[in-house]
Order: structure tokens, then sequence, then C-alpha cells
């Protein structure tokens, strides 16, 4: 099984308005609304690629039950731990540039983050669990820490895609992916990294710092994969990019999905890549034939 673990989804409020003017009325062209959060997002793939996955976070609210409304509707198995308090928004506008406004998300209370430390005590050696996104203000400090001492206990993998202390904080319990963006990485390490060049130096860090696998992504530049084995650089196919919204958390879900299956990074990464750009290239997230039709197109070149 692949636990995906969301602690502040979202709704995606995704907005399109052109032109837009900063301090005046604007109409919207067009708008809509999708079930969000990062481990929400794999799990949204992970079942388009048909991998047994439950996604688990908190949820609350009439915001809390769209998502679940939708989650039920698609088919995607979730076990949610409800909150008194609501769900986030998070508005995307669309206009000449795409600008991003998300929220800090709910109060989480003491009892209810408990709640979902013992959801953990199912997991077991053969689940996968992807941790994903930020945190709730309310949550404690280190509660990602947390999460992943559980998930080690029962000897399980894990792969963590958050930022800053919390990703530094659990580099050495040897998650089995990261994948910052490369804007992510720079915020990391407190550097400036514009080319691939530039980017490898602290792609290797991260896999001496302890993760198994690490992989850069440059959104329409492709991707970088660093295994104990080798470096590698990966190539987007061509496409008509609508929403690049979920196309990390795409990726992360065509890795894992592909490497649960046959425990090969390189197909994994391939598979990766089909499912970040597919999504680029659809309004909402990736579904399976636009992953198919894109795969064979992508090169992979050992550097
Ligand atoms: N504009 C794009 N064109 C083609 N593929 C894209 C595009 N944006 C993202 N992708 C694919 O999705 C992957 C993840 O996207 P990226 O934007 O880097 O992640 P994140 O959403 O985490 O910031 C990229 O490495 C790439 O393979
Ligand atoms: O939890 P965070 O870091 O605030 O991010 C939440 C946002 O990230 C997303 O999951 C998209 O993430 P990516 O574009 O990085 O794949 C949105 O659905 C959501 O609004």
């Amino acid at each position: 099984m692949i636990y995906t673990i969301t602690l502040n989804p979202s709704i995606d409020y995704i907005v399109h308005v052109k032109p837009f003017h900063l301090g005046e009325l604007n109409k919207m062209n067009d708008d809509a609304k999708f079930p969000g959060g990062k481990g929400i997002n794999v799990s949204r793939v992970l079942t388009e690629l048909e991998s047994d996955t439950t996604a688990i976070g908190f949820l609350g609210g009439f915001t809390g039950n769209f998502i679940n409304d939708w989650l039920n509707k698609d088919g995607i198995h979730s076990d949610f731990i409800s909150i008194s308090d609501d769900t986030r928004i998070n508005i995307k506008l669309k206009s000449d540039v795409e600008t991003e406004i998300n929220g800090r998300g709910p109060t989480i209370t003491p009892s209810e983050a408990n709640e979902l430390l013992s959801r953990l005590d199912n997991v077991n050696k053969k689940d996968t669990v992807i941790l994903s996104g930020s945190k709730p203000p309310s949550l404690s400090a280190d509660f990602y820490e947390e999460m992943v001492k559980k998930v080690k206990k029962a000897q399980a993998e894990f792969v963590i895609d958050t930022t800053g202390k919390d990703l530094k904080a659990t580099l050495s319990y040897q998650p089995l992916l990261v994948k910052p963006n490369r804007e992510e990485l720079s915020e990391l390490f407190h550097v400036s990294l514009k080319t691939i060049q530039e980017v490898i130096p602290y792609g290797k860090k991260l896999l001496e710092m302890g993760a198994k696998h690490v992989i850069i992504s440059m959104a329409g530049d492709g991707a970088l994969l660093f295994t104990h084995n080798g470096i590698y650089q990966g190539f987007n196919p061509k496409g008509n990019v609508k929403n690049s919204v979920g196309a990390g958390d795409s990726m992360i879900a065509g890795f894992i999905g592909e490497f649960t299956k046959n425990q090969d990074p390189i197909s994994a990464f391939k598979m990766g890549i089909a499912c970040g750009s597919a999504t680029a290239f659809s309004d909402d997230l990736a579904k399976k034939e636009t992953i198919l039709s894109l795969l064979n197109q992508i090169e992979i070149k050992e550097i």
C-alpha cells in the first residue's frame, strides 16, 4: 500500500483573469475548484496508474466536505481525520503570469494530531508512506519527524516532499525519494542555482545527507535524478502547457508508482517525467491516457 499524508489539504481555486489589474475590480474569464494538497494530488495520480493508495490527513468544514466528496466520486481511497476547523482554500490566479496565494491552514487540536499519528500504527514493512506539503502552524515543530520515526519503526519506506527544516530534519532517516524543485533546492542551501552544472553538487549533497534517490525538478527544463549509481538528466516531451499546479506531485506519483512495481529508478524516473508533463499539459491532474501517450517520447541521458 502507498499511503499519502497531506497535513494541509486545500481546495485549489483556479481563477483566470485576463488582463488583471491590481487594486481594481476585475472580472473572471472562468474559474474552477479542484481538491488540492500535495499528498492528495499524489494519491489521485497513483489511482490513475492503478496503484493501491490510501490518502490520509486532516479535513474539516464545507471545504473538507468538497474534497471528501470529490475523492469518493473518483474512487480515491482515503481515511482522513475529521477536524473542527475549515480546510484552507488556495488561490491560483492565472493571467499573463501565474500567481499563487496559499492559505496557512486550519487549527489542528492535540487530539486530532494524535489521531493522525495513530493512523500510522497500521503501516507495515511492505508499505511506502509519502509525506507531502506544508504543515498547519498549530502542529508541533517536529511533527514530520515524529511521523517519520513511526514509519521507520514499522520498517516501511518513506518519501518526504516538503521544504526547509522539516526536509533537513528527516534526511538522516534515509527517505526513498526527495524531490525539491530547483527553487526549493536553492532556498534549502541559501544559494542561487540556475544551470544544471550549478545544481549537481547540491543534488549530490542530498544523497550524502541520507536520501536514497533525489530528483531535482526544473519545470519546463525537465529534471535530474541522482542515485548512488549515477546521475541522469530527463528531458520533457513536447506539448501545450495548460496548468502546472500539481506537476511535482504527479512526478512523485509516477516515480513511486513505478518504483514499487520494479525497483528500477530509471524507468521510475521516466514515468515520473511522463506524469509531471501530462499534468502540465492538462487542466486538472494527469489522466492515464495522456501519461501513456507521452511515456515513450521521454529521453533519459546519463551525465
Ligand atoms: N512547462 C512544462 N512542460 C513540460 N513538463 C513540465 C512543465 N512543468 C512541469 N513539467 C514536468 O513536471 C515536473 C515537475 O514540475 P516542477 O514544476 O518542477 O515541480 P513542482 O510542481 O514541484 O514545482 C518537471 O520536472 C517536468 O518533467
Ligand atoms: O502544502 P503546500 O506546500 O502549501 O502546497 C499546497 C499546494 O501544492 C499543490 O499540491 C501543488 O503542488 P506542486 O505544484 O508542487 O505539485 C497544490 O495542490 C496546493 O495548493
